[in-house]
């Protein structure tokens, strides 16, 4: 916005939050606490065109190799298009794979849920734990939260970091008896996944013998060949494809513990909610197509105010895994330095995305987010209603909690005000000089506000996939591949050339002198203990 502030913006235009907000369904966006104007507003739809927004989002929904460093499709959606005509990539018709592997997934969904599919002893299976990482956890783990109230089936857990701390205080509470893993890994070599599957199929080994490894174990993956080598038996594997990203992969048979949990039917309702937005994001014009939207405002935070971050922060207690999930989503995909075609970015490419769930956010960060030197975009996620109505009192005030929050950011308090609210209170005029600088907030600082009336399954994949463009529509305007994710690939490689060193098989002399030193340290310690 060129000229004055938000708060003059407000006071000069009534209809300000019906020009800047948008629907779709029961789904709003309201960015009008963004400091854009009209012009803003035109600039960026000429941003949105110069970079092709339109031919790049259709060569996705197409199924072209736009994974241009991996020649690969990207077509999440076709995993949530059920109803409508299929995409062939390869010659292969993606729609008739997903419907086939989907069947599958909901045929042994209810034999786990009913008990018709046993453990080894017989007893119905209770648990389920997912051993995945990544995109292999993160979706899972976080609609599993978010569903909470839906699970009518067994308890679903996440282990996912190599940390052997997460495997043993996961199995704490569990009896392998009625324990059902499902190792999930698109490449099923990634060394996290394969150490901790290991060591799962020793819990259950040493409990109930080798014989129970196929009542008890489960697969989601690509790669096949290398789950029929672990010994999972055929009939207990999902596949999925390399045109469905990591991140992008919840869709998929990676979502199968959330399908265990909370039953096919609900598992349904999540794909088509995600599947409605596609629609939205495929058809609605760009001034009311809210993934655009979201993606040329965030664009504009980043790329013109420089913003180096935002904070996603749901009032919904239920996405307290959202923002992790957004983590990787967003940060896997648009942290990229060069260009599609090799030349190094010109402009700032993704934000750091981070945060919590209100309203813990603010009793913890809130302060630099309000009153620090750096202006940090803030994401507002909320419901209308919850699940519970015998406390709509609480759920009240988490919502006025939000709204004030938004508010605060927007309008900030000046120094004539916080003097003037300090002498009404009765404060001697001396102190009112000392403390009132110190309550000064700046004001302007921009947030967006979503609201949708509940988070059931539907809405949940709405919000999903409603990121997940918004995602896609910032790295068409960056100018990058936001579907691979070199950038993680060397300490990957590092960490195996160092394990025998940390092991003591190998000498560090050869390392830099700061690893040789951390080496020789933990080495120290352990001889100590
Ligand atoms: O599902 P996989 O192949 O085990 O990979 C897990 C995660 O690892 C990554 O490749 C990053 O290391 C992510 O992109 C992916 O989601």
């Amino acid at each position: 916005m060129a000229k004055g502030t938000m708060r003059e913006a407000f006071a000069a235009d009534p209809k300000r939050f019906e020009t800047f907000s948008a629907t779709d369904g029961d789904l709003l966006l309201d960015w009008s606490k963004c400091a854009v104007d009209a012009d803003t507003m035109a600039m960026l739809e000429k941003v949105a065109d110069a970079a092709d927004l339109e031919g790049r989002r259709a060569a996705m929904f197409e199924g072209k190799k736009i994974n241009i460093t991996e020649n690969r499709a990207v077509l999440h959606t076709a995993l949530r298009n059920l109803t409508g005509k299929g995409v062939v990539v390869d010659g292969q018709d993606t729609k008739a794979e997903v419907i086939a592997v989907l069947d599958a997934m909901g045929a042994f969904a209810d034999a786990i849920r009913s008990g018709k599919a046993a453990g080894a002893t017989g007893k119905k299976i209770t648990d389920i734990v997912n051993i995945g990482i990544g995109g292999s956890d993160l979706g899972p783990a976080m609609v599993t939260l978010a569903l909470a109230p839906y699970h009518d089936g067994p308890r679903a857990h996440y282990v996912s970091n190599v940390d052997g701390a997460h495997i043993h205080d996961t199995l704490k509470g569990l009896s392998p008896e009625t324990t059902l893993f499902i190792v999930a890994s698109k490449t099923f070599t990634t060394v996290e996944t394969m150490t901790n599957a290991e060591t799962a199929r020793k819990w259950v080994e040493k409990a109930l013998g080798k014989e129970a490894i196929g009542k008890h174990f489960a697969a989601v993956s690509t790669a096949l060949d290398l789950v029929a080598k672990f010994g999972i038996e055929q009939d207990r594997v999902f596949g999925f494809w390399d045109w469905v990203g990591g991140r992008y992969s919840v869709w998929s048979a990676i979502g199968l513990p959330v399908m265990i949990s909370v039953g096919p039917r609900n598992f349904r309702a999540f794909l088509d909610g995600a599947h409605e937005m596609d629609e939205h994001f495929r058809t609605a014009p760009m001034r009311k197509n809210l993934p655009v939207l979201l993606g040329l405002i965030g664009w504009w935070h980043r790329v013109v105010c420089k913003y180096p971050a935002r904070a996603v922060i749901p009032y919904d207690q239920r996405l307290s895994r959202l923002p992790a999930y957004l983590q990787q989503l967003d940060m896997e995909s648009n942290g990229k330095s060069v260009t599609l075609d090799g030349t190094a970015a010109a402009t700032p490419t993704g934000p750091l995305v981070w945060g919590e769930p209100g309203t813990n956010g603010q009793h913890a960060f809130f302060q630099l987010l309000h009153q620090g030197t750096d202006f940090i975009p803030v994401e507002f996620l909320a419901a209308a209603t919850g699940h519970e109505p015998e406390l709509k009192h609480q759920h009240d005030l988490l919502l006025a909690n939000c709204l004030a929050q938004s508010e605060a950011f927007m309008k900030g308090r000046t120094l004539e005000e916080a003097r003037a609210q300090m002498l009404a209170k009765g404060m001697k005029p001396a102190d009112v000089d000392r403390i009132a600088p110190h309550r000064v907030f700046s004001g302007n600082r921009p947030s967006l506000t979503i609201l949708y009336r509940k988070l059931d399954p539907r809405t949940l994949g709405r919000l999903i996939a409603l990121y997940e463009h918004r995602v896609f529509v910032e790295g068409t305007l960056f100018n990058i591949n936001s579907f691979d994710q070199w950038g993680v690939e060397l300490g990957k490689e590092l960490a195996t050339g160092l394990l025998p060193v940390v092991e003591g098989k190998e000498t560090a002399a050869n390392r830099d002198a700061s690893t040789a030193g951390l080496v020789g340290h933990i080495h120290q310690l352990r001889s100590a203990e």
